[in-house]
């Protein structure tokens, strides 16, 4: 186990008391598991009781989890549940680019890809890391530090509560680079947003601006991060100052375009990010869990997750099985054109595809083969 660091800032059980914990010790970074002691609402810290902090830190790479992180999210989460001073689970991931980018493509790329019986066992873990956050004993805040996307958007939404800082986006990715977001998007995202605006963020791949994320029900908060001249600005990339425009249609939180974008990306240039603001709500929000009954609270939150967690567990062994096969297919070439392609061009060229199936092609190496950049590149 290579993926996991933890930070003692509490005292030792007492040693009458049992340690149901997995593992008693985790090994080396990928993810730190942190307990931190938790805070009145105003802001004084409670000897004895802490939040644990969970954190992807794999911030090169946005956050993605490798196949050991997942298994160090897995017990990370177990520890926080088990753990009796822990009141809530924050779950982030390291810097303010990312919170999580989802599976790793790399690995996908040069690993799973091709090979559907090492992916089939690799989301068994992916599954057991969702029911880890859902079936958590303790409640979930995920703080969205930057980008929510693929694996990582369903892992954000399986939480109970996020709050954002306003420069994260939300989205999926799967049907660009060959997956489908099956690992609980499909199950939450209708349930928490209807179906329409469901089908809308699951399917195109169209990343949400944090601000549209909120309007929609989809996050509990958002924050700004973004310090110009020492003051906090709101996303200068989306629309924050009006709600309509000239025709009546909702434009708040939808990106700017044209001078306003250019004028935007000026602003940019001249901030720093600062996540304190991030850090004083996600700090409120424990300290309103923790003026609760503790037994009370749980049970509540245990019976508003049963929308997910029903549609989860309905549909999460197909899923598996699913995902597995399209390792031969459509993730086979999606997640290769992503990591063997530059920046610029890194998915697979969509009409061939839909052309060489119309014509009946099977999926030989050959038709994954003529996917990619580097084959369009000598064309
Ligand atoms: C849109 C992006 C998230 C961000 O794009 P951009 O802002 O242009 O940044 P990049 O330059 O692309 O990224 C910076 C570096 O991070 C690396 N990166 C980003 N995401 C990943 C990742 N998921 N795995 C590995 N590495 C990643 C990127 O290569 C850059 O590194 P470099 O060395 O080149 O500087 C964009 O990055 C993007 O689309 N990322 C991939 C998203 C994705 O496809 N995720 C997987 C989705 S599928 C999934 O998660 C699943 C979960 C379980 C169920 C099945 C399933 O498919």
């Amino acid at each position: 186990m290579t993926a996991i660091a933890t930070t003692h800032r509490d005292a030792a059980a007492a040693p009458a008391l049992k340690d149901h914990n997995l593992v008693a010790d985790f090994g080396t970074p990928g993810v730190i598991y942190e307990k931190r002691l938790v805070r009145t609402p105003d802001g004084k810290p409670v000897p004895g009781l802490f939040n644990a902090w969970i954190t992807l830190n794999n911030p090169a790479q946005f956050n993605s989890y490798t196949t050991d992180m997942v298994k160090a999210v897995i017990l990370a989460f177990r520890a926080a549940s088990n753990a009796r001073d822990v009141v809530a689970v924050v779950f982030t991931g390291a810097g303010d680019k990312a919170f999580c980018t989802g599976g790793n493509t790399k690995e996908y790329a040069e690993y799973y890809a091709g090979n559907p019986q090492e992916y089939r066992q690799y989301m068994r873990l992916f599954n057991d890391m969702v029911s880890a956050i859902l079936g958590c004993d303790k409640p979930v805040v995920c703080r969205v530090n930057g980008m929510r996307i693929g694996g990582g958007q369903e892992i954000g939404m399986a939480c109970d509560f996020t709050v954002a800082q306003d420069m994260a986006r939300f989205g999926q990715a799967g049907p660009k680079h060959g997956s489908a977001p099956i690992g609980g998007a499909t199950d939450f995202l209708p349930v928490m947003l209807g179906c329409e605006m469901a089908m809308v963020s699951g399917s195109l791949c169209e990343p949400w601006s944090a601000h549209k994320a909120y309007r929609l029900g989809m996050i509990t908060d958002v924050v700004p991060a973004l310090k110009v001249d020492g003051k906090y600005v709101a996303n200068p990339l989306v629309i924050t100052d009006r709600y309509l425009d000239e025709y009546g249609r909702i434009v708040h939180g939808e990106p700017k375009s044209g001078e306003e974008l250019a004028a935007a990306k000026d602003v940019l240039k001249k901030g720093v990010v600062d996540l304190s603001l991030l850090d004083e709500k996600v700090e409120a929000l424990c300290a309103k869990i923790l003026l609760t009954f503790p037994d009370c609270f749980t049970k509540t939150i245990e019976e508003l997750r049963k929308p997910k967690i029903d549609a989860w567990n309905a549909n999460k062994e197909n899923s598996r099985a699913w995902l597995a096969l399209n390792m031969m297919t459509e993730a086979r070439a999606g997640f290769r054109a992503f990591n063997e392609g530059t920046k610029e061009d890194r998915e697979i060229d969509f009409v061939a595809l839909r052309q060489a199936l119309a014509a009946g092609t099977p999926w030989t190496d050959e038709l994954t083969e003529s996917l990619m950049p580097k084959a369009r590149a000598g064309r």
